[in-house]
């Protein structure tokens, strides 16, 4: 295969961060910017993996997603952005198949998630919010599960586990009880989980959080490999920056609705993502309301 600058770059990169060098900064790589734009115009020309249509779900008299439509191409890299409580995680668990939509449709290819639940997921990896693992299994137990629950041959398991276990540095941890395992530890496993069935479509609440920036930068590798090879990825984030960097696609929901969607560029619109973020959301005056608190104590 032929090497790019772009590779050799992500490469050193991964390479001094494997030799406990200085840790590349999160904010720092540009081949991924780079990356990511070319992705955008050449994503939208692939056919749409995923689509939500119209997908709406009510909690009793609350709205949290308010007919949701969105269109995700092969090998495309998506980000799904909003403030707390906008609906991201409701319409994350409606996509994964956790979550019933009050109506609306979704389909992986042109299968419906809710009509056709166990073909869907073969399709698609999760990551849900508020992960609960079988925290009481190793490491390798709980991939070995997660394997075969998804039809993947017992053969292929354990290597697949450990081509993952390396891919995400838990090697030295895979015998460990996973309720062992740090926050940060247990995303990763969680991740390599969502992986191992080799779906074409990964959809991930929060894959970043709580991962240190070495780890965050070996990911955001991984994923984007990922999409190079044809794969899909839709992900929330709060860290627009983030967004900003590795997607070529966003969709900005606020309480409900999505208010903005396209490319990143498109929607960022010449400013930063959070910029415009903030434009949309119009949260520029958080704290204004707290004089309160800013002043002299209660007790002056
Ligand atoms: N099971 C539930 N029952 C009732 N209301 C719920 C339930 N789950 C979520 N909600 C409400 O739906 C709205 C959307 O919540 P959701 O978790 O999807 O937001 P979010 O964008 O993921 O937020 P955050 O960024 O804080 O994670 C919120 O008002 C939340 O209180």
């Amino acid at each position: 295969m032929t090497r790019t600058p772009i590779d050799d770059d992500l490469q050193t990169e991964t390479e001094s961060a494997a030799r406990g060098a200085t840790p590349p900064r999160t904010e720092v790589p540009v081949p991924s910017v780079q990356r990511a734009r070319e992705r955008g115009a050449a994503a939208e020309r692939n056919p749409v993996v995923l689509r939500t249509e119209q997908l709406t779900k009510r909690y009793g008299h609350l709205l949290a997603a308010a007919e949701v439509s969105i269109a995700v191409h092969a090998g495309s890299f998506t980000g799904i952005v909003g403030p707390n409580g906008a609906g991201k995680t409701t319409v994350l668990s409606m996509i994964s198949g956790l979550n019933r939509p009050s109506s609306g449709r979704i389909t992986v290819r042109d299968i419906d998630v809710w009509a056709d639940g166990p073909t869907a997921k073969r399709l698609i990896g999760t990551l849900p919010d508020r992960l609960r693992l079988f925290d009481r299994l190793t490491g390798a137990q709980l991939l070995y599960y997660a394997g075969v629950l998804h039809g993947v041959e017992e053969a292929s398991v354990a290597e697949r586990a450990r081509d993952l276990a390396q891919a995400f540095g838990l090697e030295a941890a895979l015998d460990r009880p996973v309720s062992d395992y740090s926050a940060g530890m247990q995303k990763k496993i969680g991740l390599a989980c969502a992986m191992i069935h080799a779906p074409e479509v990964l959809v991930l609440d929060e894959p970043f959080e709580a991962i240190d920036p070495v780890s965050a930068s070996n990911v955001t590798d991984i994923l984007e490999k990922f999409v190079a090879g044809g794969g899909s990825v839709v992900m929330s984030s709060h860290s627009l920056e983030l967004i900003q960097r590795v997607c070529d696609h966003v969709a900005v929901i606020v309480d409900g609705s999505v208010i903005a969607q396209g490319t990143v560029d498109a929607v960022r619109d010449g400013v930063s993502l959070e910029e415009r973020f903030r434009h949309l959301t119009q949260v520029d005056d958080a704290g204004n309301g707290l004089a309160w608190l800013h002043g002299s104590s209660d007790s002056d």
